[in-house]
C-alpha cells in the first residue's frame, strides 16, 4: 500500500491527467454528436427551399431521411459519450480514493500532522463524489465549447462572412468573462469545500467526545460554535451559487445578443435592406435558414459549459483536497525502504540459533518539529522468550522507543534488528503484536472485537485468547449484544485484556510489546491483567513499557531507559 501512496504523489493532477482511455472517447464521441446538427440543418434549409419553390413532400423525401438519420446518429452519440464518461470518471475516483486510503494507511501513527479522520472521511466520502460531475459533464463540455463554435463558424463563413463574424466577435466575451468569474469561483468553491471538512471534523471529534463535553457542562458552548461554524458555511455556500448565477446571466446575454444580430442580418438580406457580407453575392433563402438555423448551435455548448461550470471549481476542488491527502506526511517504514536482512535471514525463515529477538544500537529519534532527540544513543538486547519491563519517568521516550521497535516511525540514526530483520518486516509478517495504552474498541461484539475480521481468527482461536485474557466469562455475560463505540460496556480493566486477547489471537506473534498495561488499574485488577499478559507471553518476547513497580517485578529483567543509554 504505501507504494501505491508513494505513486500517489506522482499522479497526474488536472482533468487532462484524470481523464484517460475510455473518458477520450467519450469526449470525442461528445465533440461530435452536436456536430450532426450541421447535416441536420443543412437538410430542414435544403428541404423547406425546395418547398418554397413548389417542390411537394416526394421532393423532401431524402432531405427528412438525412435529417432523421443525423438526428439518431446525435442521439446514439450522446447516450455513449454520456455513459463512457460517467464509468471513466467513475474510475477515476475509485483510483484517487483509493490512493488517499492508501496514503493515509501507509502514515505512522506517530505523525502529529495526520489529518482529522472527520476531515479524512470528508474528503474521502463526501467531496471526493464531486470529481465525477467534474469529469464527465464539465471536461466533455470543455471540449464541445473550444471546437464545435469553430466548426460552425467555419460552416458559416463560405455563406457570409458577417454572419460570422458576428458570431466571431460575440464569442470571446464569454469566455473571458466566464474565466475572471471562474477564478472567483474557484476560489470560493475551495473555502467552502475546506469550511466543510472542518464542519465534518469538528462534528466527529465533539461526537466522540460528547460525555467529557457533557460532564464539564460544555454542550451549549459547542452548540454555538457549531452553529457559527454552520453559518459560515451558508454563507460560503451563497457566495459560491452567486458565482454560478453570475456565470449563467452573462453567457445568456452573450448568446442572446450573437443570435440576434445574425438573424437580423439574416433577415434583413434575404428582404434585401442589406446588400453585403455575401462575398458579394446573395444568400438563398436555403442558404439563409442554414445560418439562422446553425447560429444557436453556436452558443449551445458556451451555455452548458456554464450550466457545467460550478463542477469544475467544485471538482477541482475536491481533487485537489484527495490529491494533498494522498501526498503528505511521514511515511510508515516498510521493508522496501530498509535493507534489514542479516545473510542468511530470508523472510519467513526463523531467527538464527543464539539471534537476539531484539537488539538495538546507538538508537537515535527526534519526533518532527521538535529539536533535541527522545532517544540518543540507546542501546538494549533482548533474548528470544526474555521477557523485560522498561522503566523510566514520563516523557523519557518510552511510548517512542516502542513505536520504534513496532516498526511505526524509522530511527534517524543507530540500527534495530527483530531477530536478524527490520521492525517494518516483523510488523508486515504480523509478528509483533501491539497492546497499546488506550485500545480501541469498535462498536460489535467481544468476538467481533478480538477477531477484527481477520481470516485466520475462527470462533475457537477467539475463545482461547478470551481464555489466556480472562475475559471468557465477561464475553458469555455480552453473548452477541454489541458494544458501544470506544469501548462503553466494557471496564477499563476489561478493555485491556481485550487487546491482550487480541494479541493472543495473533498467532504469528512473537514479539509482545505493551505500553502500560496497568496504568489507572486497582492492585487486584493490575494483578490480573498481569497474570493474561505473562500467559500470552509464553513462548514470546515480551517488551512491557511501565511505570507499575509490581508488574516490572515479574519480568525477568528491568530495564532504564537513561541506564541504557550510551550503553
Ligand atoms: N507523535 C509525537 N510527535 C511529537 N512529539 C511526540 C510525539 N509523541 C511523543 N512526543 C514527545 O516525545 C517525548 C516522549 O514521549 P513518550 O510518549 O515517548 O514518553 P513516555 O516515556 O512514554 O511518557 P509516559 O510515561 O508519560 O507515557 C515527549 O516529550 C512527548 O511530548
Amino acid at each position: 500500500m504505501p507504494n501505491v501512496s508513494r505513486k500517489a504523489g506522482r499522479r497526474r493532477s488536472g482533468a487532462k491527467g484524470a481523464l484517460a482511455g475510455p473518458g477520450r472517447v467519450a469526449v470525442t464521441l461528445a465533440v461530435i454528436a452536436p456536430l450532426c446538427w450541421l447535416p441536420q440543418a443543412g437538410f430542414a434549409a435544403h428541404a423547406i427551399g425546395r418547398m418554397a419553390d413548389g417542390a411537394g413532400v416526394s421532393g423532401v423525401v431524402y432531405d427528412a431521411i438525412g435529417f432523421i438519420l443525423f438526428g439518431l446518429l446525435r442521439a446514439a452519440l450522446d447516450a455513449l459519450s454520456g455513459r463512457l464518461a460517467f464509468t471513466s470518471a467513475r474510475r477515476e475516483l475509485t483510483t484517487s480514493r483509493m490512493s488517499a486510503l492508501a496514503a493515509l494507511a501507509g502514515r505512522s501513527p506517530v505523525d502529529i500532522g495526520r489529518p482529522s479522520s472527520g476531515q479524512a472521511a470528508s474528503v474521502i466520502a463526501e467531496q471526493a463524489e464531486m470529481i465525477t460531475p467534474w469529469l464527465s459533464r464539465y471536461v466533455p463540455a470543455r471540449m464541445k465549447a473550444v471546437v464545435v463554435p469553430l466548426v460552425i463558424v467555419a460552416a458559416i463563413l463560405p455563406f457570409s462572412w458577417i454572419a460570422a463574424l458576428a458570431l466571431l466577435l460575440t464569442a470571446p466575451v464569454i469566455p473571458l468573462f466566464m474565466a475572471l468569474v471562474g477564478m472567483g469561483a474557484q476560489k470560493a468553491s475551495e473555502k467552502q469545500l475546506s469550511r466543510m471538512g472542518d464542519i465534518n471534523a469538528f462534528l466527529i471529534d465533539r461526537l466522540r467526545g460528547l460525555a467529557t463535553i457533557r460532564t464539564l457542562g460544555a454542550v451549549s458552548d459547542t452548540a454555538k460554535r457549531l452553529r457559527v461554524e454552520a453559518d459560515d458555511l451558508k454563507r460560503r455556500t451563497m457566495a459560491v451559487l452567486k458565482i454560478a448565477f453570475l456565470t449563467s446571466a452573462t453567457l445568456e446575454l452573450f448568446s442572446a445578443l450573437g443570435v440576434a444580430l445574425t438573424a437580423v442580418y439574416v433577415g434583413f438580406h434575404l428582404l434585401g435592406f442589406i446588400g453585403f457580407g455575401a462575398w458579394g453575392g446573395k444568400l438563398t433563402l436555403s442558404e439563409g435558414l442554414f445560418v439562422l438555423m446553425v447560429a444557436p448551435a453556436f452558443f449551445e455548448p458556451l451555455r452548458e459549459l456554464s450550466a457545467v461550470w460550478h463542477d469544475r471549481a467544485a471538482g477541482e476542488a475536491a481533487h485537489k483536497a484527495l490529491t494533498a491527502l494522498a501526498e503528505q506526511g511521514m511515511p510508515l517504514p516498510t521493508s522496501q525502504d530498509t535493507s534489514d536482512d542479516a545473510p542468511g535471514n530470508a523472510s519467513g525463515t526463523g531467527p538464527a540459533t543464539g539471534e537476539a529477538a531484539l537488539l538495538a544500537e546507538n538508537l537515535r529519534y527526534t519526533h518532527p518539529g521538535r529539536e533535541t532527540p527522545t532517544l540518543e544513543a540507546f542501546s538494549l538486547s533482548v533474548a528470544p522468550g526474555e521477557k523485560i519491563a522498561i522503566m523510566a519517568p514520563s516523557g523519557a521516550g518510552k511510548s517512542t522507543l516502542l513505536s520504534l521497535i513496532a516498526g511505526l516511525a524509522a530511527p534517524e540514526a543507530g540500527s534495530l534488528l527483530l531477530s536478524g530483520h527490520s521492525p517494518a518486516k516483523a510488523r508486515e509478517a504480523c509478528e509483533i503484536a501491539w497492546i497499546g495504552q488506550s485500545a480501541h474498541v469498535f462498536s460489535g461484539s467481544i468476538a467481533a472485537n478480538v477477531s477484527l475480521g481477520r481470516d485466520e481468527v475462527d470462533a475457537g482461536a477467539v475463545a482461547s485468547a478470551l481464555a489466556v485474557s480472562r475475559l471468557s466469562h465477561v464475553a458469555e455475560s455480552h453473548g452477541r449484544a454489541p458494544l458501544g463505540e470506544g469501548g462503553t460496556g466494557l471496564s477499563g480493566g476489561e478493555i485491556v485484556r481485550l487487546a491482550i486477547a487480541r494479541a493472543a489471537a495473533s498467532a504469528k506473534a512473537r514479539l509482545i510489546l505493551a505500553d502500560e498495561p496497568t496504568a489507572h488499574l486497582d492492585a487486584a485488577t493490575a494483578d490480573l491483567v498481569t497474570d493474561s499478559l505473562l500467559d500470552l507471553a509464553k513462548g514470546r518476547t515480551l517488551v512491557v513499557v511501565t511505570h507499575d513497580a509490581a508488574l516490572a517485578a515479574r519480568m525477568d529483567r528491568i530495564v532504564t531507559l537513561a541506564a541504557e543509554e550510551g550503553a
